[in-house]
């Protein structure tokens, strides 16, 4: 099975490339803007702008993958409401270039998404839940949907929240790093205890994207972790771990916290769709951090 994914110097892209490379019956094509990050001894780095048509064509045609998992996105929340022009057009045109190929060489799309497209007015939620985005990003994941769900195209939507691990050349950070680095250069760090999440482990997101790959499960997923958290909690439990300064962590609330873009109070997700179709079965925020721990030393 010929999977391409996108957007592989990501985090997610990172620890996807790990795991396809050691299923033997698959034949990993990571692709990304610029040169690779990677380490592939089974399979092929090819570089690819996902929001270029003309190169999202050629590559399909040249490749014709029978599974594509598109990750490849503008994540940086704040950064994609002020800068509106690039963030739809990464996450909702080239979301468009990828489904039409897909349909023209019959593969299979693996698309990921994001709590972000609720309005965090309650949690966790199920798929059956309706979207509705307070932030700029969101709209464009949202949208991203959308169009894929009109589309001719075979396709699963897998929809993830708060991913945090570690790889090498990190584009972005993520709570549970920013709070260890925090913490050990003596930062004191305001966190909010009114918002509410369901923490994924990058490798656990990696494990949902494959196992709906190579199913070719029809749908939308909810593929997150099972602890429901607020950042509070997330930060406290990463200071516990790493027997680091709790008193340098101050709880605060979304009222006092301002970033650009506005964040739902509360998500998280309900993962039993994912857990019976799809044999997902995540770690423990716990069991997640020991994971991530195991590749700083
Ligand atoms: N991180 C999170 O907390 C969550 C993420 N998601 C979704 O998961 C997916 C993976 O995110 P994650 O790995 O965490 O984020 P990252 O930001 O680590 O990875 C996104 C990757 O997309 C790449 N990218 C951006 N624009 C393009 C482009 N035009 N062509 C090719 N690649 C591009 C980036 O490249 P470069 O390295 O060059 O910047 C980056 O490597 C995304 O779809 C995101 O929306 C959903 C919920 C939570
Ligand atoms: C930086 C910071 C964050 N926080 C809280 C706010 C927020 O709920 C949580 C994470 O904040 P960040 O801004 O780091 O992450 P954020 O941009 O909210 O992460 C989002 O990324 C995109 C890609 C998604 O799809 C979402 O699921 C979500 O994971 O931590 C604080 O309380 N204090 C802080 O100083």
């Amino acid at each position: 099975m010929k999977i391409l994914v996108t957007g592989s110097n990501g985090l997610l892209g990172q620890k996807l490339s790990v795991l396809l490379q050691q299923d033997k019956n698959v034949e990993l094509i990571a692709t990304a803007r610029g040169k690779s990050h990677l380490d592939i001894t089974n399979g092929q780095f090819i570089s690819l702008d996902v929001s270029d048509k003309h190169a999202v064509d050629e590559i399909f045609s040249r490749v014709k993958p029978d599974v594509v998992i598109h990750g490849a996105a503008m994540t940086q929340v704040d950064q994609c409401e002020t800068d509106r022009e690039a963030c739809w057009k990464t996450n909702v045109d080239a979301t468009q270039y990828i489904t039409d190929a897909c349909i023209q060489h019959n593969t299979h799309l693996v698309h990921v998404s994001t709590d972000f497209i609720f309005d965090g007015s309650h949690g966790p939620l199920d798929e059956e839940e309706k979207p509705n985005p307070v932030n700029y990003y969101g709209e464009s994941k949202l949208a991203a949907e959308q169009l894929i769900m009109r589309s001719h195209a075979s396709w699963s939507i897998l929809r993830t929240v708060l991913v945090y691990g570690i790889t090498n050349d990190m584009s972005r950070s993520n709570i549970v790093l920013w709070v260890k680095n925090s913490l050990e250069q003596g930062k004191t760090i305001q966190v909010v205890n009114d918002q509410w999440r369901t923490p994924t482990l990058a490798e656990d997101l990696a494990m949902g994207c494959y196992l709906a790959a190579i199913k070719k499960a029809k749908g939308i997923y909810h593929i997150s972790g099972k602890d429901f958290l607020t950042p509070y909690d997330i930060a406290i439990a990463t200071a516990d771990y790493f027997n680091l300064d709790k008193s340098l962590i101050q709880a605060t609330d979304s009222s006092k916290f301002k970033q650009p873009a506005r964040r739902p109070a509360k998500t998280g997700f309900i993962i039993d769709k994912a857990k019976k179709d799809l044999g997902y079965e995540p770690h423990s925020f716990q069991e997640g951090i020991g994971v991530l721990a195991e590749q700083i030393r």
